[in-house]
């Protein structure tokens, strides 16, 4: 008996390199770009899991992967135990639905919302002809939208309320997994509490289960049963959200959650980009030296991490089985500084 609804194993979505004239010229190779490189992640029913990382870690393309918008390069997606085929059916991609950073390129602007909603409602044929209507209304309804709505393009709204089309558009599907790419980083700050409640409300209402990816890591910690920490294309660190916020143990997740305010809810700025303190230059250079000597990979986080040390020549493994309910990190440090900050198991989410 398990209460897994997701399950990513071994995911990995690599881009083809763009050949720049000066590579043309000097004929050199550019490499690919693995932008999810080996991700091991599940998601438990009912709950709301966090994706956050910086700019570029990999956190939307291994959202389009797990919806199906990325083809993956290798590994599974599972959704409710079986491992969903290259071509899914009508009823998988109905289950998972992401929630798009910007509605507005996401959204046909010459169409009407009831129109939109017709459309996807007849395609797959979730409701009778004739109840179609009613069933438009009832998902305004939901997404807090007067029914007139129906009768407007998405010009005619403003971004909360296009972000509600959004969502409103994804649950026309019925999904039981929502993805959500940054939903309200487009928003004026006093737009994005009433679409995050949404969210919370729509969660509990449809019993959905949520990966939320954000950069707003007090948004994250407000929101989230547990978070994982994506770094260039892996996740290194995941945990309870509580624990993973006031006792990080992976050095790049202590950057990530040290740069915000403490206070749940602030609305002081929050950063995703971290800089480490660069006092640890002569252990870089002997790290990057030794696995050029080796031939060993080394860690991703090394020639920015504060706490770098010469073992960081070799890059630590992915992180142990993800259905371990303990938080996890994958960094040399991590034993010492478990041993640390004390008992590192805690009870996963029921
Ligand atoms: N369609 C694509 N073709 C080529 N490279 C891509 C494509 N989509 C993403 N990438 C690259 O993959 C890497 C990861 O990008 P991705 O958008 O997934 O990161 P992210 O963590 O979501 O960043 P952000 O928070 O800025 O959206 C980046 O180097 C990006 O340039």
């Amino acid at each position: 008996m398990t209460n897994e609804i997701l399950a990513v194993e071994g995911l990995a979505r690599h881009f083809a390199p763009h050949v720049s004239v000066i590579d043309r010229l000097f004929g050199t190779k550019p490499t690919e770009n693995r932008a999810v490189d080996g991700v091991d992640l599940v998601l438990h029913k009912g709950e709301t899991l966090g994706l956050v990382g910086e700019s570029g870690s990999g956190k939307s393309t291994l959202a389009r992967a797990i919806v199906g918008l990325h083809p993956p390069t290798a590994g599974v997606i599972r959704y409710d135990g079986e491992v969903l085929p290259a071509k899914r059916t009508r009823a998988q991609q109905r289950a998972i639905q992401m929630v798009f950073q910007d509605p507005y390129s996401s959204l046909n602007p010459r169409m009407t919302v009831g129109q939109m909603l017709a459309e996807l409602l007849r395609f797959h044929k979730l409701v009778p002809r004739d109840k179609v209507r009613e069933r438009s209304r009832e998902l305004m309804h939901l997404v807090g939208l007067p029914e007139r709505a129906l009768g407007q393009r998405p010009r005619q709204f403003s971004g909360g309320q296009r972000q509600r089309v959004g969502i409103a558009r994804a649950l026309a599907l019925e999904p039981t997994v929502l993805l959500a790419d940054e939903p309200v980083s487009a928003l004026d700050v006093s737009v994005q509490a009433t679409i995050i409640n949404l969210f919370a409300d729509l969660k509990d209402t449809l019993d959905l289960s949520v990966i939320f990816v954000s950069h707003n890591m007090a948004v994250v910690r407000q929101i989230c049963d547990r978070t994982a920490v994506m770094y260039r294309g892996r996740i290194v660190e995941t945990g309870s959200t509580g624990t993973l916020f006031d006792d990080p143990v992976h050095p790049y997740t202590r950057l990530l959650t040290g740069s915000v305010p403490r206070l749940v809810g602030s609305e002081g700025p929050v950063r995703a980009e971290v800089e480490a303190e660069d006092d640890r230059g002569d252990v870089r250079q002997e790290v990057a030296a030794s696995a050029a000597r080796d031939g060993t990979t080394p860690c991703r986080f090394a020639d920015r991490c504060p706490s770098v040390v010469a073992e960081c020549a070799v890059e630590p493994p992915l992180l142990p089985d993800p259905r371990d309910p303990a938080r996890l990190a994958a960094c040399v440090h991590v034993p010492r500084l478990a041993e640390v900050v004390g008992a590192d198991a805690e009870p996963g989410p029921t």
